[in-house]
């Protein structure tokens, strides 16, 4: 097992800092506690890099993303750049891009401490247990564009290849879980809808002990709110994958609960942050949640860095917290983003009896 990495850290804009900061000051006290070095870089992505460096994402920024272990990221956007002709957005996207990051895994997980937190109702949510995997490098993100102020137009491509390596991930990922696979598409409008559910259906050949279904995107979306435990795995392109991880944010009940980890071929670094933006509307005030960002450098070490014992004890330590109540605004509470990392830090590793 290592014992030392090179980190990168991509607070970015909004409440990116203030969430990236508390995830790093939990995995710095769950590095101590089990004697593991962890080198960091700052450097500076999405709005803040355009304001200070020209660009959304610089060159060397890229670089010093492909020599590091993992990148942590905050978040992108700001209102500043609405009407930029580059957008902070598109340091992201460069990003996932330059390290080939194409499955985006999204845990959508009920927590009981939160059961009064989400829009739904309890017995609903309770004991949902959802993995989204995302397509994050081709589709209409990636597509040939045209602006204009007549016409604009995203092409969205997909190739098999594309479509063939992100559902074996998700395959391999059911058969860790409950061994069953939902693809979603457009099949019945869309082009590419109808190549996605060909290339699923021929990669589940080589699994035959995970169960496929194939849903339609807008029931779907549907069934995400009526019956989210029916699903597992919920396989599905960019663009869909986008909306549908929002719409299940309220599952838990905030936007500030998601974590996501976003890899590449294996040895590449992973990029993992919060499936949430920068949220302008709260930050600088000390509300913002962060559960997913340290969430997401739980996945980190589970993921690209093969401590999965680092990743179980930031988890207990999240358990723990939440069922302390430690909550931010978003979910009833009052407490700070600097409390509930306080707290998380404190119980890290709670269930080995270590607090
Ligand atoms: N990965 C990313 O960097 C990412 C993801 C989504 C949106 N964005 C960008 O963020 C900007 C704002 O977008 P938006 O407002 O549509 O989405 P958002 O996720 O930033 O915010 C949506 C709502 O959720 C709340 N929220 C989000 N995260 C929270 C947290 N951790 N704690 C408490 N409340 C939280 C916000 O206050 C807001 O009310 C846009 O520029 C968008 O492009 C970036
Ligand atoms: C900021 C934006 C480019 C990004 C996306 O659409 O992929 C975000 O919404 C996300 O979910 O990670
Ligand atoms: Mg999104």
């Amino acid at each position: 097992m290592r014992d030392s990495f090179d980190i990168l850290l991509l607070p970015g804009d909004g409440i990116g800092p203030e969430v990236v900061g508390a995830a790093r000051g939990v995995m710095d006290l769950a590095a101590e506690h089990f004697g593991v070095k962890l080198r960091y870089e700052e450097r500076k992505i999405g709005g803040e890099a355009i304001r200070d460096e020209g660009g959304p994402v610089s060159d060397e920024t890229l670089e010093a993303a492909r020599a590091s272990d993992s990148v942590l990221l905050g978040a992108v956007g700001h209102p500043d750049f609405d009407d930029a002709p580059v957008r902070p957005e598109a340091g992201l996207l460069k990003l996932r891009k330059h390290l080939g990051a194409f499955a985006n895994l999204r845990p959508v997980a009920a927590v009981p401490a939160l059961l009064d937190a989400s829009p739904l109702k309890k017995e609903v949510v309770s004991g949902v247990d959802v993995l989204i995997v995302r397509e994050l490098t081709g589709g209409a993100y990636f597509g040939e564009k045209e602006e204009g102020d007549e016409r604009a137009s995203d092409l969205s491509v997909y190739t098999k290849e594309e479509i063939d390596r992100v559902a074996r991930v998700a395959f391999d990922a059911a058969k860790r879980r409950k061994r069953r696979v939902t693809s979603v598409d457009k099949a019945n409008v869309m082009a590419t809808g109808r190549l996605w559910r060909k290339v699923v259906t021929e990669v589940s050949k080589d699994y035959p002990d995970v169960e496929l279904d194939h849903v339609l995107v807008d029931a779907a979306a549907m069934h995400l709110v009526r019956e989210p435990g029916r699903f597992d795995v919920m396989l599905t392109e960019n663009l869909f994958g986008d909306i549908l991880s929002d719409e299940a944010a309220m599952l838990p009940g905030s936007m500030g609960m998601l974590p996501s980890a976003s890899l590449g071929e294996p040895g590449s670094p992973g990029i993992f942050e919060p499936v949430h933006g920068s949220a302008p509307d709260i930050a600088g005030q000390g509300k913002a949640n962060p559960y997913a960002a340290i969430l997401s450098a739980a996945m980190m070490f589970r993921h690209t860095l093969g401590r999965p014992d680092v990743a179980e004890a930031i988890e207990q330590g999240v358990s723990v917290a939440l069922e302390a109540h430690f909550l931010t605004a978003d979910l009833g509470g009052s407490k700070t983003t600097e409390q509930v990392a306080e707290a998380v830090g404190r119980w890290i590793g709670a269930g080995e009896g270590v607090a």
